[in-house]
Formats: C-alpha cells, sequence, structure tokens
C-alpha cells in the first residue's frame, strides 16, 4: 500500500514518517487497547506486573491506550473542563492580556487561533490553547518554595505566575486547574513506575528523577470551524508526536476526537487516553513507539482537551536504558536532558511560526507603495 510521508519537527530537525493514506475509522480494541489501573494501586508486584505488562504491548504496538480506573475524580475533571471553557469563551481581548508571544518566557499563556502551526507540512492550527508549566509549590506530593529548590534545578523550573495573575478575574480557575493538574502529576509519577517495569528495569529506576519533572497542563479549545477554514481544510491541531516520556490526555465526548496515524481514539466515558513521547521513544531506542496524531474538530460543538505531558526533571541527562540495548542492537542515541530536548522544539517551532509570520505580513498585498 502507498503511504504519505509526512514531515515532523523534532528537537534534532526534521524526520519524516510514513502515515498510511485511508480515511481514519475508529480504532479496535487491538489497536489501542483499554488497560485497567486498579492492579498498579495493588501491594502486589504480580499485579503491578500486569499492568505493566499490558503497557508494554501497547507501548510496542501503537503508542496509544487508554487507562480506566485511574484513580482521578470525574468531579475534578468536571470542574477543570467548566474552568476552560470559562477561560476560552471570554472576548479575545481578554484571553490576549495572557498572550504566550508576548509576555512568556518558557511557551505559558494563551495561544490564540491559529496563532501556532505544530505540522510544517499542514496549515496553521484552528486550536487555542492555555499552558502552564512545573511550579514546584504547587506540587501535589511535595509542595516546596521555589528558593528551596537546588540551583541546578531551578533553573529548568519553567512555571510563570503572569497565567495566574491574568485569570484571577474567574472564580476558582486556578483552585479548579492545578486541582486537575495534581492529580495527573501523582498518576503519572505512579504510571511511570509501571513504564520502568515494562522495560525490565526496577520499578524505582526513574523515582528521584521526577521529582521536579517535565509536568505541563494544557488546555486545548477548538471552536468549530468557519466554511472558509472547511473548505481550505484547516487541522485543528496539525500532525505531531508528542515531546516528553508520556501524555495523559482526557477528551471531550464531540466528534473530531484524536486520530493516532489513521485510527481514530473516539473518547470512553472514565478513561483518559496515554500516548508514548518522543524522549520515551529514544530512551527506548525505538522499542516505543511515539505515533503521530492530529485532531480536527469535525461537529458543531466547540471541542475541549486536557493533555498533561510528563518528562523527567529537566536537568537530567539521560542515556537509552539499559535493558533496550545488546551488542547486536547498540544504543542508537546519544544521552541528552529531557529539558534540552523540550526547548530545542518549542524554540524552533515558536521562531519558524513568526518568522513566516513576519514573511506574510511582508507580503505584496500588505506592502504599501509611496506614491
Ligand atoms: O486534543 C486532543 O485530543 C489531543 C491534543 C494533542 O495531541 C496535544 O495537545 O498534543
Ligand atoms: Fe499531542
Amino acid at each position: 500500500m502507498s503511504v504519505t510521508k509526512l514531515e515532523l519537527r523534532t528537537a534534532l530537525g526534521p524526520v519524516y514518517r510514513d502515515v498510511l493514506p485511508y480515511e481514519p475509522r475508529d480504532c479496535t480494541p487491538d489497536e489501542i487497547p483499554i488497560i485497567d489501573l486498579e492492579p498498579m494501586f495493588s501491594n502486589e508486584l504480580s499485579d503491578r506486573k500486569k499492568v505493566s505488562s499490558e503497557i508494554r504491548a501497547a507501548a510496542i504496538n501503537n503508542g496509544f491506550f487508554y487507562v480506566k480506573n485511574h484513580g482521578i475524580s470525574p468531579d475534578t475533571i468536571a470542574r477543570c473542563k467548566e474552568q476552560v471553557l470559562n477561560f476560552m469563551r471570554q472576548p479575545f481581548e481578554v484571553k490576549d492580556r495572557i498572550r504566550s508571544h508576548k509576555y512568556s518566557k518558557y511557551y505559558n499563556g494563551y495561544l490564540g487561533r491559529r496563532r501556532a502551526q505544530i505540522s510544517p507540512s499542514e496549515t496553521a492550527d484552528v486550536r487555542e490553547s492555555f499552558t502552564f508549566r512545573y511550579s514546584p509549590e504547587l506540587d501535589p506530593d511535595h509542595p516546596q518554595d521555589i528558593s528551596e529548590i537546588p540551583d541546578e534545578i531551578r533553573r529548568w523550573i519553567r512555571g510563570e505566575e503572569f497565567v495566574w495573575e491574568g485569570t484571577k478575574h474567574l472564580p476558582d480557575f486556578k483552585k479548579d486547574c492545578v486541582a486537575y493538574w495534581s492529580s495527573c502529576l501523582s498518576l503519572a509519577r505512579k504510571l511511570v513506575k509501571m513504564f520502568a517495569l515494562s522495560l525490565d528495569l526496577d520499578e524505582n529506576y526513574w523515582d528521584d528523577k521526577v521529582t521536579y519533572p517535565g509536568a505541563d497542563g494544557v488546555f486545548n479549545y477548538y471552536p468549530t470551524r468557519t466554511q472558509e477554514e472547511i473548505e481550505q481544510k484547516f487541522v485543528g491541531l496539525g500532525s505531531h508526536t508528542d515531546l516528553q516520556l508520556f501524555t495523559l490526555l482526557w477528551q471531550d465526548s464531540v466528534r473530531g476526537s484524536i486520530q493516532a496515524d489513521n485510527i481514530k481514539a473516539p473518547p470512553i466515558e472514565g478513561t483518559l487516553v496515554v500516548n508514548i513521547g518522543d524522549y520515551m521513544m529514544r530512551l527506548c531506542n525505538d522499542i516505543y513507539k511515539s505515533t503521530v496524531h492530529r485532531v480536527t474538530n469535525e461537529s458543531t460543538e466547540e471541542r475541549v482537551s486536557m493533555p498533561f505531558f510528563f518528562g523527567l526533571n529537566f536537568n537530567c541527562i539521560e542515556s537509552v536504558v539499559p535493558s533496550c540495548t545488546s551488542e547486536s542492537n547498540p544504543a542508537k542515541y546519544e544521552p541528552i536532558s529531557c529539558g534540552d530536548w523540550c526547548q530545542m522544539r518549542f524554540k524552533m517551532e515558536n521562531e519558524e511560526f513568526l518568522k513566516n509570520e513576519a514573511k506574510r505580513s511582508m507580503a505584496p498585498s500588505a506592502v504599501v507603495i509611496a506614491a
């Protein structure tokens, strides 16, 4: 079968992935399984190993799976989603008071409609987003003031206060957003142990590397597309892979779900989607897959999704894990820190967008010729 070649960004320049050309269809349980996390909370190692072996199979196969019994309360999710709508339904000029391009050093804050383009081979993204990144004082497992953080780690802390300052007028906004984010962070710290087990590593292999981790809370809002955007085939969020170890994703029950390659992962009540990121793929010597995915809202309703991107402490320089190499299959990658890995790609994506925007504004139709 012929395939479509897709250009994707990575921290080290473009890579090309083959994507099957057929129209997307819903996944089967073999392709994207539902993994029950109940045994992850058990004291029996054999129970936890059951979860880790299911994770291994899914991570090797498509790099996507659902989790149920994950422990995040439906109430926490519902409140957070409500706050996303409260924020996003405000006038553009209010949202722009925390505009990422203007106020953020580290890609926090608000990105407006068509103000970013994640895929160089597709359109700008119709998606709007709100991002906040790890701050030690919000950590549910060991809250700390930033001044208590060792220097070499402190310079990698990416949280910024302006996102909360600029949303103070929305009652309980910070509280409800942080409650969801905190639940994701605690869950991710448990899941990373399952990932370690799944790779025949000690369950605690990464524990001291997720004390001040990559933990980006992003709220995506996909308005319905305009007629013009539909005709010009605008994407909600273009084809990309996620960056860090893995992503936890809550998605709305609106048509136009996330598509992994050309398989749709439709929303399933009570579950989150988990998918592998590029940094994990690299640490696993490519055994686990960070699968290309994209989203377009094809419904007549607005769509919300709430991904949480989880990685190692940004100062940790990690090599390919020993259990994924052998004499005949040596490490394919040099050690790199999770922070550098993320920073390089964010920077590239952002600079490219702003450069292209500058070019567009200098396009002939916009040039005023002196009379
Ligand atoms: O909206 C979704 O379902 C997925 C979002 C996503 O892939 C991302 O934010 O990286
Ligand atoms: Fe993604």
